[in-house]
């Protein structure tokens, strides 16, 4: 059997008003060699990056808070969420994109960032794959308030908090962002801060 799966793909604009999403249908080969025919909607927005900042020596770490309409759709009481400082990738490479976001959010100019991890963010739907970042951070980076882009209409409270304060955030349920969660556990099982 050949490793190609799929054949016949055939690709139909829903929308494409910010971003994209299209429909495709496809015949699939099933695992016994049968083929069948298949339907899914794909949204296509870019790709991201996202980054948890720490600091070894005050041991902390920064997140930040923003209103996101769809958790508030669904669940979350408020609609504000904790989350790493991430963004969409433009034409840059990712830790360039990470760099630059860092600053817009949270107002911090790191030199140098680590990549830790690439995965897709939710494969069912979305094409967008996510490279996830560690940097350590100190006082003296700080350049200004962050905050995120008043032409972008983006309101970002940027929180300094213990790394053990974050832990405990994780376990008992107050941070719901699946990203913030991969790299906080990452944190936790490379003792970035001891
Ligand atoms: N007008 C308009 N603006 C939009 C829309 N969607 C996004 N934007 C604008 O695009 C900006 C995107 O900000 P970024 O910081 O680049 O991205 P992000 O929303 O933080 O996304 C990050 O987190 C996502 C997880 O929720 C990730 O999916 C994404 O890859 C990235 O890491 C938003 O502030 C907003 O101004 C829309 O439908 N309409
Ligand atoms: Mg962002």
């Amino acid at each position: 059997m050949s490793n190609i799966r799929i054949k016949n793909s055939k690709k139909t604009l829903l929308s494409d008003n910010y971003y994209t999403l299209n429909k495709f249908n496809f015949d699939y080969q099933m695992s016994d060699g049968s083929w069948v025919h298949q339907m899914r909607e794909v949204y296509e927005r870019g790709h991201g990056a996202g980054i948890l900042l720490y600091n070894t020596t005050k041991k902390t770490v920064v997140l930040i808070k923003q209103f996101r309409l769809p958790t508030f759709l669904h669940d979350n009481k408020d609609g504000f969420l904790i989350e790493i400082p991430a963004g969409l990738l433009d034409l840059d490479n990712s830790e360039q994109c990470v760099i630059r976001e860092t600053e817009e959010e949270v107002g911090i100019r790191l030199k140098s960032v680590k990549k830790v991890y690439e995965g897709y963010s939710s494969p069912g739907v979305l094409t967008e794959k996510m490279h996830f970042f560690v940097g350590e951070y100190t006082d003296d980076m700080k350049v200004s308030e962050g905050g995120g882009l008043e032409s972008e209409t983006e309101d970002i409270e940027v929180l300094e908090i213990p790394f053990t304060e974050a832990v405990r955030m994780l376990n008992e349920g107050e941070i719901v962002d699946t990203r913030t969660i991969v790299l906080l556990q990452y944190a936790i099982i490379h003792k970035l801060i001891n």
